[in-house]
C-alpha cells in the first residue's frame, strides 16, 4: 500500500489512500510518432478519474495502454511502467488473461456480442470459471442488476442483445465488464453515443459503480467529467498537464493551458 503524497503535482487527493494504478514515465509509440510523452499519475482506488482534453491528446491511448489492448496492434509501443497494485502490467511476464479479468474496459460504440442478452454475460464468465447453471444464472442476474439494467430484460434473457437500444446496449456491455469481477474499469466515452436519458444513466451507474471499482472514464463532454469524476486529468498534446481533484481542475486550475480549455477557449 503507498500512500498518495499531497506536494506532488501528480496527486490528486489530500488525504492518504491506496494507490490502484500508478503511470510512471510512460511514453507511448504510434510507429516512430510519439503519441504519450513522459506520464506520470497515480490513480487512487475505488473512485472515478477522468481524462480530458482536445481531439488527439492522447487520452484514448492512455486508456488502452492500462490494459495493453494496443498490443493487438503491430508498430505500436509503450515504454515505461503501470503498476496495478505495485505491479507492472507492461512486463511481458504478465500474464494477459488474468490482466483482462482484472481491468475491463467499455468502449464508445456500444459492442454486444451477436448472442442472447443472457450469453452475453455468460460468454466471458464461461472463459475465466467453471460454473454450475444456477451459478451462473446467479451471475448473469447480479451483473444485469449491477448495470441497472435488470428490470429492462429479466423477461427476454434470450433475446438478442443487438435488440436492445443503444443505451441498454451500452449498460449490457457495462454488465459484461462487471460480471467478471474486474478490479478496474476503463470507459472509453461510453456516453458519447447515446441521448440525454440514457447518458443519464450511465452517469448514475459510474456513481454507483465507484464504490467496488477504480474507474477511469475519457470524456470529451466536460460537464461529464465535472459530474462523475473525483480527480480529473488534463491533457494536451501527449503531455499530462495537470491532474487533479476534479473540483479544482475547474474552478481553479493550477495551469494557464487548463484554464483556457475548460473555459472554452481551444480545444
Ligand atoms: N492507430 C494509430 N496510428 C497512428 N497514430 C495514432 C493511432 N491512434 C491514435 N494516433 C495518434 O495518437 C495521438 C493520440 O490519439 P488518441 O486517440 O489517444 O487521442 P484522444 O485524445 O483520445 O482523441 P479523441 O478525443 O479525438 O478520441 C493522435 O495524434 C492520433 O493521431
Amino acid at each position: 500500500m503507498k500512500p498518495m503524497l499531497s506536494t506532488d503535482l501528480n496527486v490528486a487527493a489530500t488525504t492518504v489512500e491506496k494507490v490502484k494504478i500508478e503511470v510512471k514515465n510512460l511514453n507511448f509509440y504510434y510507429g516512430q510518432s510519439k503519441a504519450l510523452k513522459d506520464i506520470n499519475l497515480s490513480l487512487p482506488e475505488r473512485s472515478v478519474t477522468a481524462f480530458i482534453g482536445p481531439s488527439g491528446c492522447g487520452k484514448s491511448t492512455l486508456l488502452r495502454v492500462m490494459n495493453r489492448i494496443y498490443e493487438l496492434y503491430p508498430k505500436q509501443s509503450a515504454e515505461g511502467q503501470v503498476l496495478l497494485d505495485g505491479k507492472n502490467i507492461l512486463d511481458r511476464s504478465q500474464d494477459l488473461n488474468l490482466l483482462r479479468t482484472k481491468i475491463g474496459m467499455v468502449f464508445q460504440k456500444p459492442t454486444p456480442f451477436p448472442m442472447s442478452i443472457y450469453e452475453n454475460i455468460a460468454f466471458g464468465v464461461r472463459l475465466y470459471e467453471k460454473l454450475s447453471k444456477a451459478e451462473m444464472d446467479s451471475r448473469v442476474e447480479q451483473a444485469l442488476k449491477r448495470a441497472a439494467l435488470w428490470n429492462e430484460v429479466k423477461d427476454k434473457l434470450n433475446a438478442s442483445g443487438l435488440s436492445l437500444s443503444g443505451g441498454q446496449q451500452q449498460r449490457l456491455c457495462i454488465a459484461r465488464t462487471v460480471a467478471v469481477k474486474p478490479e478496474v474499469i476503463l470507459l472509453d466515452e461510453p456516453a458519447s453515443a447515446l441521448d440525454p436519458l440514457s447518458t443519464a444513466k450511465i452517469e448514475e451507474l459510474i456513481d454507483e459503480l465507484q464504490a467496488d471499482y477504480t474507474i477511469v472514464i475519457v470524456t470529451h463532454n466536460m460537464q461529464q467529467a465535472a459530474r462523475v469524476s473525483r480527480q480529473t486529468a488534463f491533457m494536451y498534446l501527449g503531455e499530462l498537464v495537470e491532474f487533479d481533484r476534479t473540483e479544482k481542475i475547474f474552478t481553479s486550475p493550477r495551469e494557464k493551458r487548463t484554464q483556457d480549455y475548460i473555459t472554452g477557449r481551444f480545444g
